[in-house]
């Protein structure tokens, strides 16, 4: 989903958003996409909105330096946005990327002169550890990444709409027949928790395949000693 803007008047919204006591712009765009998924789930006007109690904005600059070898390394690696939703504006260059069929193929999000990418986060839908959000997983959180190239540095500006910390998780509104995917509402702050705790928990299990790995390769004769999963279900 795309939600054009000029380019220029961008640059005028970023600025505005530091100004305290201005109604931030993006946030507006934001509450468009947010009325967009409401009608689509069939709930109540500003239901999201109501759902997250405050909406707090987060701002990134991304810039990604030109690179030698980009078949070496990524800008930034594969994840979801924790929060309810995210405006992304990219260069000319490219390089966002994002998964389609179930996580299986990437796709280049072509930039669009003056237009937002929309994303949904954690928070507006599933996860891809099963744990499902506000639209009970009936909307994909976009799982994407960032991709470096050789010819051009990159720029990117995220915003990301998140709720309060307080704010409870919980799906608003389940079809009729359609089983609930949480056990129980936790808030905004505990499914973050939970988001960071499992990151770091495969980041661990990378490494430590990658050095089982290195183990293998040093003396080929010898086979690894413990159990661990199979490095490319790790890596996936
Ligand atoms: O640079 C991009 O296109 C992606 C940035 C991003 O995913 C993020 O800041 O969370
Ligand atoms: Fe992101």
């Amino acid at each position: 989903m795309h939600v054009g803007r000029g380019g220029a008047r961008l640059e005028r919204d970023i600025h505005i958003l530091l100004i305290p006591g201005e109604e931030p712009r993006l946030l507006a765009v934001a509450g468009e996409a947010g009325r967009v998924e409401e009608e689509a789930m069939g709930l109540e006007k500003e239901a999201v909105r109501e759902a997250c109690i405050e909406m707090e904005q987060k701002l990134a600059v991304n810039f990604y330096p030109k690179c030698p070898q980009p078949d070496l390394t990524l800008g930034l690696k594969r994840h979801t946005d924790p929060g309810t939703i995210t405006l992304l504006l990219q260069d000319q260059v490219g390089g966002l990327q994002a998964t389609r069929d179930n996580g299986n193929t990437w796709i280049t999000v072509k930039p669009i002169q003056g237009a937002f990418v929309v994303n949904l986060g954690d928070h507006g839908h599933a996860t891809r550890f099963a744990e499902e959000y506000l639209s009970n997983g009936r909307f994909r959180n976009a799982d994407h990444q960032a991709v470096v190239n050789s010819n051009s540095s990159r720029l990117s500006i995220a915003t990301f709409q998140n709720p309060s910390p307080e704010a409870i998780v919980y799906p608003l509104k389940l079809r009729e027949g359609e089983e609930c995917v949480m056990n129980e509402p936790i808030t905004f702050s505990e499914m973050y928790r939970r988001k960071m705790a499992k990151d770091l928990e495969l980041a661990r299990l990378k490494k430590m395949a990658k050095e089982q790995q290195q183990v293998v390769s040093d003396k080929p004769q010898d086979k690894p000693n413990f159990e661990s999963k199979s490095l490319d279900h790790i890596l996936a």
